[in-house]
């Protein structure tokens, strides 16, 4: 079996031509434009390249981009005051903290001081709880992506086999609250589960989220089984510096039915899925329709 590839960077661009189709209907019509703010703690590399990406995307669709770039040794207390003053700032629909922070900054502290209605990531503790009683809640960008790349794959999910393999609170537990949501048979494996490679064998679905490069083989996939490869590994090959994922990818293709590549799989999705988060507390805290398709 030679498996389809679902192309994440054709499917964010659609997302954004939805969500820039939605924001100039809301100008339109209601005289509202939704407004990102980007907060940067200091200069990891990869973080100035994921901020430089979200604010042009968000110009890009139409929105108020807000960039908060900040020395690496800002105090928690100045932290914390320019996240209050965005919670106050009516122009500003979306707060996001990149991560990760600095050592010396709290980030459970600084992520709950967020307004949960404004927190666009979906890290507040309060749409952990929503997310998890199956509430109305903002959803985590990279588990609301990967999410959007299954239904469009499958329809629906109904009674699939799950594993997410990596328990963070960023992906792998919202991740395995979306899949339980649609109603999928749900396994969280990670470094002590007992007999992994059977665990995952079973799985109609795998999503690997443990930031170990290509950790999982592909005499691991079940034959046909759908894989979602949500790791972003740089590592060193043949003198070359590549960009690998928690799968490894070649032998995965060789029995997976469909799989996402990196780059180009969930990675873009991440960011779409901002966009339409934004989208949608924007309109929340104007008390009108939230956009169809957008939300999980
Ligand atoms: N506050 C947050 N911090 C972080 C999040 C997050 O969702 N919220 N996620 C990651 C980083 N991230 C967005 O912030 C992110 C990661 C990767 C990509 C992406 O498009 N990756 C490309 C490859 C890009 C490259 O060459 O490095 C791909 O996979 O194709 C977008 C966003 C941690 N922090």
């Amino acid at each position: 079996m030679v498996a389809q590839v679902i192309d994440g960077k054709a499917f964010a661009a659609k997302v954004r031509a939805q969500v820039a189709d939605q924001v100039a209907k809301l100008k339109e019509e209601n005289g509202i434009t939704p407004g990102l703010a980007v907060v940067l703690v200091g200069e990891d590399p990869a973080s100035q390249v994921y901020v430089r990406s979200k604010g042009k995307m968000t110009v890009e669709v139409g929105m108020n981009s807000y960039e908060h770039k900040l020395d690496v040794d800002t105090s928690e207390e100045d932290l914390l005051a320019l996240v209050e003053k965005l919670n106050n700032d009516p122009a500003v629909h979306g707060i996001l903290v990149q991560l990760p922070l600095p050592k010396h900054l709290n980030e459970d502290l600084v992520i709950n001081s967020i307004d949960p209605a404004k927190d666009v990531d979906g890290f507040h503790i309060s749409n952990v709880g929503l997310l998890g009683t199956g509430q109305k809640s903002m959803v985590p960008c990279t588990p609301l992506g990967c999410l959007m790349m299954l239904r469009d794959h499958h329809g629906s999910l109904s009674g699939m086999d799950a594993v997410v393999i990596g328990r963070s609170n960023i992906v792998g537990k919202p991740m395995a609250q979306l899949l339980l949501g649609d109603s999928c048979t749900v396994t969280i494996a990670h470094s002590r589960t007992k007999d992994l490679p059977d665990v995952v064998r079973r799985a109609d679905i795998v999503v690997a989220a443990v930031g170990r490069p290509e950790m999982v083989p592909g005499d691991w996939i079940k034959e046909g089984a759908t894989v979602i490869d949500v790791g972003i590994n740089r590592i060193e090959r043949d003198g070359k510096n590549k960009l690998v994922g928690d799968v490894d990818y070649a032998s995965a293709a060789a029995r997976a039915g469909a799989i996402t590549p990196v780059p180009g799989g969930v990675g873009p999705m991440t960011i779409a899925c901002l966009l339409a988060n934004t989208l949608t507390a924007c309109c929340r805290a104007n008390k009108l329709p939230e956009p169809e398709g957008l939300t999980a």
